[in-house]
């Protein structure tokens, strides 16, 4: 198994830096997401270590094999990178598609690698359709056999699952996970959808500003964010007043932020809690969600969720439970 290093890799496109000494490790076996906005580079980091871009600072490895940042674009057969269109190629039916970078192969062998992936992919009826012909499901079941068709180590997914409808997406991302964990393949994963890189990533890698702001297992990042930024980007989440973890009993310095995921605000009748106006209320579905503001604390606005309306007083005023346990403290900068 392969495992990769990036080390201090930094890109700038002209005179505009887009990357800044960042650094992670993925150890053979693991899954890890590099999330953030559009924009931030995510892509380029996969084009980097999958070589197709190498205009940069720092260094790649595979294992101990350092990929030569000599300005050439050179092909790994060891990294499969899974491109976020697809790409591919409209003029070949689906099997010629897979078996396009087989041709080094015997012809036996070439058509047992196929087959295999043609069965594995539950494309084997669909073998001989152009690609116009698949849906957008399919094409991408295409576009990951020919990646698994030589055999790569390692897997760069670029935004997968963009293209697919929900249904589709949340099957596709537990049927590629069990995939990439068979197979036992090292796969870097890129999103910007926080929910997707909490479900399929064993660790997470979020940028922010050029940088990686925080770097650690789904669990880490979601329960102990360091950062506001990062609390805000895998959490619904409300910032809260210094005064009211003052008043809840706790202490707070300046230069941390005190926030609350919206889902852990009680909405409650008991008149001893927190005051609150209702300035909206949202029919959601399964629940309800507020937007309140809290009267005691300079109108501070607040989303919370309520799983029932009955719970309110009125439709004016509603009080709220803020358990100090369930508080997080971030810093505002990293
Ligand atoms: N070849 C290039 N020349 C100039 N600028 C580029 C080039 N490739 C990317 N960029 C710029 O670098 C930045 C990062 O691009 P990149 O595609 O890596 O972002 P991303 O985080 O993957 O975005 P998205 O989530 O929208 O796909 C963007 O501002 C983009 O415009």
């Amino acid at each position: 198994m392969i495992g990769i290093s990036v080390n201090d890799l930094s890109v700038s496109f002209g005179e505009t830096k887009i990357l800044e000494d960042i650094s992670f490790n993925v150890e053979a076996g693991e899954i890890v997401t590099i999330l953030g906005p559009s924009g931030c580079g995510k892509s380029t980091i996969l084009r980097c270590i999958a070589s197709l871009h190498s205009e940069y600072k720092g260094e790649i490895f595979l294992n101990e094999t350092c990929l030569v940042n000599n300005g050439k674009h050179e092909c790994n057969t060891d990294i499969g990178y899974i491109f976020q269109d697809y790409a591919l190629f409209p003029h070949l039916n689906v099997k010629e598609n897979i078996e396009f970078a087989l041709y080094k192969l015997k012809q036996e062998e070439k058509q047992r690698r196929v087959d295999t992936l043609l069965k594995q992919f539950d494309l084997f009826d669909h073998r001989y359709k152009q690609i116009h012909e698949l849906s957008g499901g399919q094409q991408q079941r295409v576009s990951i056999a020919r990646v698994l068709a030589y055999e790569p180590k390692v897997l760069l997914l670029d935004e997968p699952f963009s293209n697919l409808d929900t249904i589709l997406r949340n099957k596709t991302k537990v049927w590629l996970k069990k995939m990439i964990k068979d197979l036992g393949l090292s796969a870097i994963l890129v999103t910007h959808d926080q929910k997707e890189a909490l479900s399929m990533s064993d660790k997470i890698a979020i940028i922010n500003n050029k940088k990686i702001e925080q770097f650690g297992t789904s669990q880490e990042l979601f329960e102990k964010p360091k950062s506001y930024y990062v609390a805000n980007f895998l959490n619904r989440i409300n910032r809260l007043p210094y005064k009211l973890v003052e008043d809840l009993g706790s202490t707070i310095s300046l230069e941390n932020l005190a926030v609350i995921p919206i889902d852990k605000i009680e909405v409650t009748a008991d008149e001893t809690k927190i005051k609150a106006s209702i300035l909206d209320i949202s029919y959601c579905g399964d629940y309800y969600e507020l937007e309140v503001s809290l009267d005691d604390y300079e109108n501070m606005e607040l989303t919370v969720k309520a799983f029932c309306i009955d719970c309110l007083t009125s439709m004016q005023n509603c009080f709220l439970d803020i358990k100090l346990e369930d508080i997080k403290i971030v810093r505002e900068k990293v």
